[in-house]
């Protein structure tokens, strides 16, 4: 979550209806603003068993890490480095966090998108900034809109907060999202460690660089949609963050992540009590692109609702960031810029999601010889 984008002129995003709502009053309209063009409508998730494990996200076993002997870890971190370098993506089992809370996380996030819209209009999204409930990311009356309710908050440091838009209703909503940032917060530091020493790098070496942290987290509502052929429940992007932990609803809910892979939409399947991990665009600037992140979407079902519950983590933003040294040589030519986080966060949440065109703000541009 970036420091309050300026926003100079006004934005004027034109009437955005809440997908919920159009739901309940309108069951099989789908207006025209959420219709996508050709080209980017969705290749939907099939439950065909071969397609599915044929190519499926890594899953990391967090408890070798921290408890195993030294094969089973050295073992692990060579998945761990197979995993963010051909995937950027994998699940993480055995992380630690009670499976309690990654409920309580879920019920008091579903209580809150039953709420009925007046309620939940308390805490509204202004047009073109990034924490309430509505649409993140739009900023004019033409752009295509994502079959989705959000309700994003700034978590960390508390000057990111705007406790105006923390919901109090349902009453242990705040407690919760504080114990569960708590926890997300410790595994990323975790994770952290186990990415730098598969990089070959001292374990402390994003932690220690990544100052007062920043952490935001968004709760995405995908409601059922007649047509999910036509439409997107969250536009293509890679994240901005560091690392991003995402919760997905339990068993019940349907398939709606995909990531992009060879230039296939590979859809992830929820693994019970796992978190989804990926590599967001500052450890690929970190690590000079050895570990990319990865572009990635959300689909909608014809029946199925769906909740994501998602937490970003990030460097401070006073942090100036570029590839690490380590990791630049002859053979790996520094592919990126310096530039501080804060004036990546501001470019970020500034732009509508567009694939991976985020990141060209910190990449260098390679001369192509004319003669
Ligand atoms: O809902 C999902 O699965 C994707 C969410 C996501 O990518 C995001 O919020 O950045
Ligand atoms: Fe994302």
């Amino acid at each position: 979550m970036a420091p309050a984008p300026n926003i100079n002129p006004p934005i004027n995003v034109g009437h955005i209806d809440d997908v919920q709502e159009l739901r309940k009053t309108k069951p099989i309209t789908v207006p025209e603003r959420y219709v996508r063009d050709m080209a980017q409508r969705p290749t939907l998730a099939t439950s065909s068993p071969c397609s599915s494990s044929a190519m499926s996200i890594p899953v990391i076993d967090l408890s070798e890490l921290v408890e195993g002997g030294e094969d089973e870890v050295q073992r692990e971190v060579l998945k761990l480095a197979s995993s963010c370098e051909e995937w950027g993506f994998f699940q993480v089992i055995n992380h630690g966090i009670d499976k309690e809370l990654l409920e309580s996380i879920e019920k008091v996030t579903t209580e809150f998108f039953m709420l009925p819209l007046e309620e939940k209009q308390k805490y509204p999204m202004a047009p073109g900034t990034i924490q309430g409930y509505g649409h993140a990311f739009v900023f004019s009356e033409d752009q295509k809109l994502d079959w989705c309710n959000m309700l994003a908050l700034g978590v960390e440091p508390h000057c990111i907060r705007n406790p105006k838009l923390w919901p109090t209703n349902p009453p242990e909503f705040r407690e919760t999202l504080e114990t569960y940032s708590t926890s997300i917060r410790k595994l990323c530091q975790t994770l952290l460690r186990f990415i730098a020493l598969s990089l070959g790098l001292n374990q402390d070496r994003f932690n220690e660089m990544f100052g007062v942290t920043v952490q935001a987290v968004r709760m995405n509502y995908y409601p059922p949609c007649s047509r999910p052929d036509l439409v997107l429940g969250l536009s293509p992007h890679s994240d901005g963050s560091a690392l991003t932990v995402l919760q997905q609803g339990a068993a019940g809910s349907s398939v709606g992540l995909q990531i992009l892979k060879d230039n296939i939409w590979v859809p992830v399947q929820p693994l019970e009590n796992a978190l989804v991990i990926n590599i967001g665009d500052t450890i690929e600037v970190l690590t000079n692109g050895k570990y990319k992140s990865v572009e990635h979407r959300a689909v909608t079902h014809k029946e199925k609702d769906r909740l994501s519950i998602v937490t970003f983590y990030a460097p401070g933003y006073e942090i100036e960031l570029g590839p690490l040294p380590e990791l630049v040589d002859k053979n790996h030519p520094c592919m990126y810029r310096r530039y501080n986080h804060g004036e990546y966060s501001r470019h970020y949440v500034t732009n509508k999601l567009q694939g991976k065109k985020t990141l060209d703000f910190a990449k260098i541009q390679t001369q192509v010889s004319t003669n």
